[in-house]
C-alpha cells in the first residue's frame, strides 16, 4: 500500500523548501502526496489560517511534512501539533563537517514538551494595565515525555527547568521527569535553563539529550541553531502515539522569501526523520547522508556562505542519492 503523506507548505520559504523535500522523498520512495493549505495567505483569502480540511487531513495522515506559517504561525502549527496528538518535539541540533559553526562540537537533541507550559493558550486581558497568562504543567504530560526520553536516551539525559523560581509548575515537571527516569534506572542531570544557555555556548560537548518544557525548548533549540550554523540546518519531529508531523525549526524567513535561496537542509532532514518514522530506515539514513555530504562539499546556500540556490542544493542532494 502506498503511504499517504500530507504536505502543507504554508507561507514564505515554506513554499520553496517543502517542494525541495518532496522531490527528495520522490527520489527514494513511492508515496502519495496530498497537498493542503494553511497560513497567512489562506487567512487573507478565506478568513481562516487553518482550514478544517487541513486539520482533518493532518490528523488522519500517516505523516505530515509542514513548512512554516507567518504571522498566523501560532494559529496553524500549534493546532496541527495537537492534531497529531504530539507529546514531544524532537529537535536535533548538530554541527556538520565543512559548515562554519561557532561551536563545531555541538551535537544535541532537544526533547521539547509539546502540549502545555505557556503554550496552553490561557491568556487574559484583565484591564487596560494588566494581562495574565496561565502556565499549565501536568504530571501526565511530563511523565509521557519522560517515558519517551528514557526510550530515546537510555544512557541518560539532562533535564532543563527553572524550578528554583517556578516551584510549582517546573517543580512538577522536574519531579515527574526525574521520577520516571529513576523508576526506569535512567540517569538524569538537572540544569537550570538560564545556566544551560551559558553552558551550551561555552561547552556544548557536555550535552547529548536535553529534556525541557515547551517554551524553553523553543528558545534553546534556536540558540543551538546559532551554534551550528543557523536555522537552515535544524529539523524537527512532532511525535504522537499514532501520527507525526515533521517541520524545520525555522519560520517563513521573510527577508529571503521568494528569492529561491533558502537552505532546504532543515526540511530535507525533517523528511529523513519522517522516513524513519514510517519505517524506511535505510532511505532515511541515505537522505541524511546525502545532506551531510552536500553540506560538506557544497553547493551551499548564502546562509552558509555560498551562492547556490535552493534548487542547486536540492539537485546536489538528489544526485548524491543516485
Ligand atoms: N513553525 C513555524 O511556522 C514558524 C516558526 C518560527 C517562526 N515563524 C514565523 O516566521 C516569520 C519570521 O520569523 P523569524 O524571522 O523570527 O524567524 P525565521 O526562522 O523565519 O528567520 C530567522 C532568520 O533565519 C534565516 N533563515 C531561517 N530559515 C532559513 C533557511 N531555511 N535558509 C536560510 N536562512 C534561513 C532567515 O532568513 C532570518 O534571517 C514570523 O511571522 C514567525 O511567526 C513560523
Ligand atoms: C511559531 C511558534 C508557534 C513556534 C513555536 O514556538 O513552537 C516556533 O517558534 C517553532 O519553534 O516552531
Amino acid at each position: 500500500m502506498t503511504e499517504e503523506i500530507v504536505v502543507v507548505e504554508g507561507d514564505g520559504i515554506g513554499k520553496e523548501v517543502v517542494p525541495a523535500a518532496v522531490s527528495v522523498l520522490e527520489a527514494v520512495g513511492d508515496f502519495e502526496f496530498v497537498r493542503h493549505d494553511a497560513g497567512d495567505a489562506v487567512k487573507e483569502e478565506t478568513g481562516e489560517a487553518l482550514p478544517r480540511e487541513t486539520y482533518d487531513a493532518v490528523a488522519a495522515a500517516d505523516a505530515t511534512l509542514f513548512g512554516a506559517a507567518g504571522e498566523t504561525a501560532a494559529d496553524v502549527i500549534l493546532p496541527l501539533r495537537t492534531a497529531v496528538e504530539s507529546f514531544v518535539n524532537v529537535r536535533p541540533a548538530r554541527a556538520y563537517p565543512g559548515v562554519d559553526a561557532l561551536r563545531p562540537e555541538t551535537d544535541i537533541v532537544f526533547l521539547r514538551e509539546n502540549t502545555e507550559g505557556v503554550y496552553s493558550g490561557h491568556e487574559d486581558r484583565l484591564s487596560d494595565d494588566l494581562s495574565t497568562l496561565t502556565r499549565v504543567v501536568t504530571t501526565s504530560a511530563s511523565e509521557r515525555l519522560a517515558e519517551f526520553a528514557c526510550d530515546y536516551a537510555p544512557e541518560g539525559f539532562h533535564v532543563a527547568h527553572k524550578a528554583n523560581v517556578m516551584r510549582e509548575t517546573d517543580g512538577r515537571f522536574r519531579d515527574a521527569v526525574t521520577g520516571v527516569a529513576d523508576e526506569k534506572g535512567v540517569e538524569t542531570e538537572e540544569v537550570l535553563m538560564d545556566a544551560f544557555a551559558t553552558h551550551v555556548c561555552l561547552d556544548p560537548e557536555q550535552f547529548d539529550v536535553v529534556v525541557c518544557p515547551n517554551l524553553a525548548g523553543d528558545v534553546l533549540s534556536d540558540l543551538a541553531a546559532g551554534l551550528v550554523g543557523g536555522l537552515g540546518l535544524l529539523p524537527s519531529a512532532n511525535i504522537g502515539s499514532d501520527n507525526a508531523l515533521f517541520e524545520p525549526v525555522h519560520g517563513t524567513a521573510p527577508d529571503i522569501a521568494g528569492e529561491g535561496v533558502a537552505n532546504p537542509s532543515a526540511t530535507i532532514l525533517s523528511a529523513a526523520m519522517l522516513l524513519e518514522h514510517l519505517g524506511y530506515d535505510e532511505e532515511g539514513t541515505a537522505v541524511r547522508e546525502a545532506v551531510e555530504s552536500t553540506l560538506s562539499d557544497g553547493p551551499r546556500t548564502p546562509d552558509l556562505g555560498g551562492d547556490a540556490s535552493t534548487e542547486d542544493v536540492t539537485e546536489a542532494i538528489i544526485d548524491e542519492l543516485d
